[in-house]
C-alpha cells in the first residue's frame, strides 16, 4: 500500500496478550487476519504491543503483570486476549492474576457472548434444521461481580477443620447496569426477546435481588418480551427448544457455563467469541475467544482460530470499523461454506490452513 495512505490512516494502539497453550496460536491467526483486513481496506492500520504475559513467564520469574499492568493497558484502544491457565500453575491463581484482574480493574462489566451456527457447519441437535434462527442467541454475562467476586477467605487450612468461604455479591447498581445492556441489546435485535436466567428458588438473597432488579428495568422496556428460567431448566430448554430463546442474561457463573453449552450446540466451542465490555468507554475493552487453553490439543496447531477470528471482528466494530468488522464475518462465513474447517468441527484442516483461507477470502471480498 503506497504510503501516503497510511499517513492518513486512523491508527489503533492494541495490546495482545496471547497467554497460554492455544492461547498464542490463535492470537498469531487474529493478529494476521486483522493485518491483512487493515492492509486490504486501507483507512486504518492495527499497532499491536505484545505483552508476554503467561504462566509460562510467572513460573520463572514468579509475576503474570508487571504491578503497574492495569496502568499500562490502560493506554490501548483495545485488547486482544487469548487465554491463560497451565496445567503447571493452579488455576486459580493463573486466572486471578491476569483475566480477572483486567475485566475488573477496567470496569468491563459486560461480557457478550454471541453464538450463532455458521454457514457450512452443523449443530448436534436433531432439533436444529438449517435455518439461521434455529439457534441465533446473544449470552449477556455479568462480568464483574456474581459469584466471581473473590470475597471469601480460607481458616484452618491444613486441618480437617478446615473452613471456606466464597461469597457471591450482588449489588443493585451491579445489576441493574447489567440488565440495562441486555435490555439494549435484545431491543437492537429483530425479535425483542430477553430472557433472565436465575436461581431463586434456591438462592434466596442475590438471586432475589437479582429478579427484582430486572422487572424494575422491563418496565422502561414495554416492546420487549420477557422471560425467566431457572438454570437448571435453561439448560434442557437450550437443548429441546433453542429457536425459543433470543437474547439471555446470566450471572457470572451461570453465563460462563451456559455459554460454553451454548457453543458446543452451535457445532464447537472454538467458534465462539467474547466481548469484555466497558460500555462507559472510559477503559478500553478485551475481546477473546470464550475457550481456555486447550492444553490437551495445545502445540499440535491444530486449535480451531474461528472463535478468535470472530471476537477480532467484533473487536473492529467495538473500534467504529462496521464495514471492516461485516467483511470479516463474511469472509470467515466463506471459508467454513467452503468447507475450509479444524477437526472439532468436522474437517481436517489445521490452524494454519484455515487462517490462511481466511486472508485469502478478506483480499477476495475487499480488493478492487
Ligand atoms: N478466559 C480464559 O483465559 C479462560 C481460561 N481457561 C483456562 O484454560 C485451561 C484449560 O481449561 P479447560 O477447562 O480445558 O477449557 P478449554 O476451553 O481450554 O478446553 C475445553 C475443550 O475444548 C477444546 N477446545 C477449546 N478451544 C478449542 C479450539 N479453539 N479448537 C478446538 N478445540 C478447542 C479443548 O481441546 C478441550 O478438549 C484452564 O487452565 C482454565 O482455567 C478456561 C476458560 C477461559
Ligand atoms: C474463566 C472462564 O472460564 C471464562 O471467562 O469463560
Ligand atoms: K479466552
Ligand atoms: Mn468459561
Amino acid at each position: 500500500m503506497p504510503s501516503h495512505i497510511h499517513s492518513t490512516s486512523r491508527i489503533y494502539n492494541i495490546a495482545s496478550i496471547p497467554g497460554d497453550g492455544i492461547g498464542v496460536d490463535i492470537t498469531e491467526a487474529a493478529v494476521q487476519v486483522l493485518t491483512t483486513l487493515s492492509n486490504t481496506l486501507g483507512g486504518f492500520e492495527f499497532e499491536f504491543k505484545t505483552f508476554d504475559w503467561s504462566s509460562k513467564k510467572y513460573l520463572e520469574r514468579g509475576w503474570y503483570m508487571e504491578d503497574d499492568g492495569l496502568e499500562q493497558l490502560k493506554k490501548y484502544d483495545a485488547i486482544y486476549f487469548g487465554a491463560v491457565g497451565w496445567p503447571d500453575v493452579p488455576d486459580h491463581i493463573s486466572l486471578w492474576s491476569l483475566i480477572l484482574p483486567i475485566r475488573k480493574a477496567l470496569n468491563q462489566y459486560v461480557n457478550v457472548r454471541p453464538t450463532r451456527i455458521l454457514e457450512g457447519t452443523k449443530s448436534p441437535l436433531a432439533a436444529v434444521q438449517a435455518s439461521p434462527s434455529d439457534l441465533n442467541w446473544v449470552i449477556v454475562r455479568e462480568n464483574s461481580e456474581g459469584e466471581y467476586s473473590g470475597q471469601g477467605g480460607t481458616s484452618h487450612e491444613h486441618s480437617e477443620h478446615a473452613i471456606a468461604t466464597e461469597v457471591s455479591i450482588f449489588t443493585q447498581v451491579g445489576i441493574e447496569r447489567i440488565m440495562r445492556f441486555a435490555f439494549e441489546t435484545a431491543k437492537s435485535r429483530p425479535r425483542k426477546k430477553l430472557t433472565m436466567v436465575t436461581k431463586s428458588n434456591a438462592q434466596r438473597h442475590g438471586m432475589v435481588l437479582w429478579d427484582k432488579i430486572f422487572y424494575k428495568v422491563a418496565k422502561e422496556y414495554p416492546d420487549i418480551e420477557i422471560d425467566k428460567m431457572l438454570v437448571d431448566a435453561m439448560t434442557v430448554r437450550m437443548v429441546y427448544n433453542p429457536k425459543s430463546l433470543d437474547t439471555i442474561v446470566a450471572t457470572n457463573l451461570h453465563a460462563d457455563i451456559l455459554s460454553d453449552l451454548a457453543a458446543a450446540l452451535s457445532g464447537s466451542i472454538g467458534i465462539a467469541p467474547s466481548s469484555n465490555l466497558d460500555p462507559t468507554r472510559k477503559n478500553p475493552s478485551m475481546f477473546e475467544p470464550i475457550h481456555g487453553s486447550a492444553p490437551d490439543i495445545a502445540g499440535k496447531g491444530i486449535a480451531n482460530p474461528v472463535g478468535a477470528f470472530w471476537s477480532a471482528a467484533e473487536m473492529v466494530r467495538w473500534l467504529g470499523q462496521e464495514k471492516a468488522a461485516d467483511g470479516l464475518m463474511k469472509a470467515i462465513e466463506n471459508v467454513t461454506a467452503a468447507g475450509v474447517k479444524t477437526r472439532d468441527l468436522g474437517g481436517d484442516k489445521n490452524t494454519v490452513e484455515v487462517t490462511l483461507a481466511v486472508c485469502a477470502e478478506i483480499e477476495k471480498l475487499f480488493k478492487q
